[in-house]
């Protein structure tokens, strides 16, 4: 058996329009007169054949599938297999899209193969040929039958024959008769393969699509070689369009086309390591993983198998694609050492026995590899069958003793028998003798009727015991036969099932891991509502008490309150260290007493401007206060008149005082033996450490405000950026969902046309039908008439019986092809219908969707607003603290101005003496 290389052609694809749209450069090129291709600058690659952009489907249909399309009809299993990366160019060459809607050049390899079988098979009168093909892909790791889509995936499976064949079991294989079957059939598989569009193509085959011709010739004795046998040859041709290796980056896939990518990378995965395996010389009789996928198992033949394989690598030119082309070629270049071992699929005695039993054979050796459990469940059959098999000895040996028992009393009683003949023959018998001679005669003949009857029923008795045990050894292989394939069906379930509970546990670890994130955030967003919600009532209840203070000290200084009326009045030399005292006092107690907090849950916005107005109103309170205390302290070192002292102390006889701020001054200006001097000082300082006091608390307040602001400020803009990133994946998801609906219109147009195009050619067969019933009711009556003529020459007569019934058999033909069409087209309007139930599902997905961007955009809006705010707030601190700042500096300056006036006083002081000062004090 020669080996034989698996051949690699590499194709480039020219730039499509969007990429020249966005000026791409190209990267690979092939070498004119050489089947070489340089990538890059330097890096050149050698292969069986090279197809650059301007090449035809004719082209590299010529070129490499011509030969294949031979060996098929050789007898040889032929395989071509496109790889590539995704939008590289697979389907277009293979052909397998809406060739319906394909004009005639842009035809792929499928059509093409297709016509030229038919031409060929009718060109070859002498050999019988039976057409069938089957269609499946590979999606997501199942089989799925793309020409009945009914059948469950669980019911296809991959197997070996005792050949090492790799045979798919359980899909349908539809018997044809002439190319425009196969067209229809590969028009209407590929409708239903999983596509879809993705940003590297419009319509991305997301499956491994197999269609397979299988061919049977049986030849005609006479001219095949063995003269006593018909000669059959079974071959199959395999045309394989891989799903493109993609970058997740690159398709921009989520969701279910996400899930789709990783199965169609981890399934080229396991091809490239099938690859790598078989074409390392120093791996030479290493294990090849080719069970680790599906579409492995099923190239089992065409890699390093016995098939002649042709391997198309689709490539893109472009240079953002350069990465994934340089991989394809480095992937390919490695194939080609890969080697096969074609044979011709010669089938001498066709017996389906044997071919069951070779099955079991088969399926016996599959079950000596099971688990120890499974292994007692066989080991258990077998033990029986051997039982029945001693059985069956025993029972042999017995028959065959007995037979011969039976033959020597038979034997002994015929010479009994002829012994007592020639004695009755002897003369000079007495008559008792011969009366007696006579009765044993009858007795042995007797006996030998009872023992030829016996035999006779012996021996249909041991045929009838004979077909019990061969029963009983066929109903055994049965069973045997039924226990492995129930075996094999559980080994699939129970490894769907455990594929199935795989899928589940990641979903629920996906499912826990986005469950803890939500918590976590919530529970982020619970402590960030709670400090809010603090700082808020904090501020309020500061708001408050600053507002009550403000008010209270408002109306106690108003010039039109009766507070200020009065201290305008007072004498002008009430000790002013009283009146601070009892200003501070007054704060203190107000703010002691204040009523019992209220706790206001108002927006932020609103409790910011109270912030805002409570601080303005705090500087303007601690601003009065200052020109108060400026006030006091010139009326006090002022010179005035008895007249308004006079007026002072009337006023106050007439208006007792009514505040204890009030009662309190008068109080100290009765009991005022405190020096003067001391009092001053004492009372400046006590002030300015209060009032001073004061602005570093509203810094405090105002700085802290700012940090809340702040974090506020943060934290919406960090709400802001997720709705951002929320509503740019909503906006995503639209977009696909929209071109899925565009792509799905599209296919329903598609299909319709096709439909339409089905109505006319189901029309034109109608009228075929037609006039073939016709033909056959003719046929029919003429053979009728034949029959009832009385033909002279049989001969004749039996050629033209043959010929009627050949028409009437080619019209049934028509009318089945007929049928098969109708089934054909209702399946394609039955896609449409699909179709269009899909895309008014996704049309309502992107109605929801819409929905929820409006609101997010919504939230957006309010999350910005409330973001411009805060950023007004924290501007409006920052300038707060900065007058604030201004205002103590200003304040600072004036404590020193009055420590240098106190220090003043003091000198005067030590010029005079305390006595005369209050004697100057009183006589004014
Ligand atoms: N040789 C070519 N000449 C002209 N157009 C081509 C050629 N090869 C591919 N194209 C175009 O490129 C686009 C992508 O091709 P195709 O769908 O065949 O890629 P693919 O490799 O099958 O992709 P996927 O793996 O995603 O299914 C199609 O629009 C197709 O018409």
């Amino acid at each position: 058996m020669d080996e034989i290389p698996v051949k690699v052609a590499v194709r480039i694809r020219p730039l499509l329009s969007k990429e020249i749209l966005h000026n791409h450069q190209v990267c690979v090129r092939p070498v004119p007169n050489t089947q070489q291709i340089i990538i890059g600058k330097d890096r050149v690659f050698t292969f069986d054949y090279v197809f650059g952009k301007s090449s035809t489907q004719d082209d590299v249909y010529i070129s490499c599938i011509k030969p294949l399309l031979v060996s098929l009809i050789e007898g040889y299993n032929a395989t071509v297999f496109a790889y590539g990366q995704t939008g590289s160019g697979k389907t277009y060459t293979i052909g397998g899209g809406h060739v319906a809607s394909v004009a005639d050049e842009e035809k792929g390899i499928i059509p093409r193969a297709i016509q030229e079988l038919f031409h060929t098979i009718s060109e070859n009168h002498n050999i019988d040929f039976t057409v069938k093909v089957s269609y499946i892909e590979v999606y997501k790791e199942d089989l799925r039958d793309l020409l009945e889509l009914e059948t469950n995936v669980k019911d296809i499976h991959i197997r070996e024959d005792e050949k090492g064949n790799t045979v798919i079991v359980g899909a349908k294989e539809c018997q044809v008769e002439n190319a425009d079957e196969v067209m229809s059939l590969l028009e209407a598989g590929s409708a239903v393969r999983h596509t879809s569009t993705t940003q590297m193509n419009e319509r991305s085959s997301r499956s491994h699509a197999i269609f397979t011709i299988s061919i049977c010739q049986q030849r005609d004795p006479a001219e095949s070689r063995d003269k006593n046998s018909v000669q059959m040859i079974l071959s199959k041709f395999h045309f394989v369009d891989l799903a493109g290796s993609e970058r997740v980056t690159k398709t921009g896939n989520t969701g279910e086309r996400f899930k789709e990518s990783i199965q169609i990378n981890s399934g080229l995965l396991a091809l490239g390591n099938v690859i790598s395996a078989l074409a390392d010389p120093k791996r030479k009789n290493a294990h090849v993983p080719y069970r680790d996928a599906k579409i492995t198992r099923i190239l089992k033949d065409s890699l390093g198998g016995n098939a002649k394989t042709v391997m198309i690598t689709c490539i893109s030119p472009s240079t953002s694609d350069f990465d994934e082309t340089l991989n394809s070629l480095k992937y390919s270049n490695r194939a080609r050492n890969i080697k096969n071992k074609p044979i011709v699929n010669y089938n001498p005695d066709w017996d389906r026995i044997d071919e069951m039993e070779l099955e079991i054979k088969a399926l016996r050796e599959a079950l000596q590899n099971q688990q120890s459990s499974r292994v007692s469940r066989t080991s258990q059959v077998s033990q029986d069958w051997s039982q029945e098999k001693n059985k069956i000895r025993t029972l042999e040996e017995q028959l065959a003793q007995f037979q011969l028992e039976c033959f020597n009393h038979r034997h002994c009683t015929e010479e009994a028998l002829e012994l007592l003949h020639e004695l009755k023959n002897i003369p000079g018998l007495t008559k008792p003798q011969k009366n007696r001679l006579h009765s044993w005669v009858a007795m042995a003949e007797e006996l030998r009727s009872d023992i030829t009857s016996m035999s006779g029923t012996e021996s249909a008795e041991t045929g009838s015991r004979e077909e019990p045990h061969h029963i009983t050894i066929l109903q055994l292989k049965r069973e045997l036969k039924k226990c492995q394939d129930a075996l094999a069906t559980d080994e699939e379930v129970f490894a769907r099932k455990e594929m199935e509970l795989k899928d589940l546990q990641e979903n629920i670890q996906s499912l826990l891991q986005e469950n803890q994130d939500y918590q976590k955030s919530l529970e982020e967003a619970e402590r960030t509502k709670n400090l809010q919600t603090e700082k808020l009532v904090e501020q309020q209840i500061l708001i408050d008490e600053l507002k009550n203070k403000v008010e209270e000290y408002l109306q106690n200084h108003s010039p039109q309150g009766p507070v200020r009326e009065q201290e305008s009045k007072r004498p002008h030399s009430v000790p002013l260290s009283h009146q601070l005292q009892m200003l501070t006092s007054s704060f203190r107690e107000s703010s002691s007493q204040s009523e019992p907090r209220k706790v206001r849950t108002s927006p932020p916005s609103y409790s910011l401007e109270r912030v805002v107005a409570g601080f303005r109103t705090r500087s303007q309170m601690l601003l009065d206060l200052i020109e108060e205390q400026d006030e006091v302290s010139h009326e006090k070192f002022s010179d005035h008149s008895d007249e308004e002292l006079e007026k002072e102390s009337k006023n106050k006889k007439n208006n007792p005082p009514k505040s204890p701020f009030r009662r309190s001054i008068n109080r100290t200006w009765t009991r005022r033996n405190v020096p003067e001097a001391k009092a001053v000082n004492n009372g400046t300082r006590q002030l300015f450490s209060n009032t001073g006091d004061m602005p570093e608390t509203v810094m405090e307040s105002v700085q802290e405000s700012q940090n809340l602001n702040i974090k506020k400020l943060k934290t919406t803009e960090l709400r802001l950026a997720e709705a951002r990133q929320k509503l740019r994946e909503l906006t995503i998801n639209i977009k696909m969902k929209e071109e899925l609906i565009n792509e799905l219109a599209k296919t329903s147009n598609e299909a319709q046309s096709v439909n339409k195009q089905y109505s006319m050619k189901i029309m034109q067969l109608e009228q075929e039908a037609d006039q073939a019933r016709a033909e056959l009711a003719e046929a029919q009556k003429q053979l009728q008439e034949l029959e009832n003529k009385e033909l002279r020459d049989q001969a004749q007569k039996a050629k033209l019986q043959k010929d009627f019934r050949k028409k009437m058999e080619a019209a049934k033909i028509k009318v089945q092809v007929l049928q098969k069409k109708q089934q054909d087209t209702k399946k394609l309007a039955n896609i449409s219908a699909q179709n269009e139930k899909y895309a008014s599902d996704l049309e309502l997905n992107i109605h929801n969707m819409r929905q929820q961007q409006a609101q997010l955009q919504k939230k957006l809006k309010e999350e910005s607003d409330i973001k411009k705010k805060l950023e007004l707030a924290v501007q409006k601190d920052q300038q707060q603290i900065k007058e604030l700042q201004l205002k103590n500096e200003q304040q600072q300056k004036m404590l020193r101005l009055k420590n240098e006036e106190i220090a003043a006083i003091r000198r005067r002081k030590s010029t005079s003496s305390i006595p005369d000062q209050l004697q100057q004090v009183s006589t004014l």
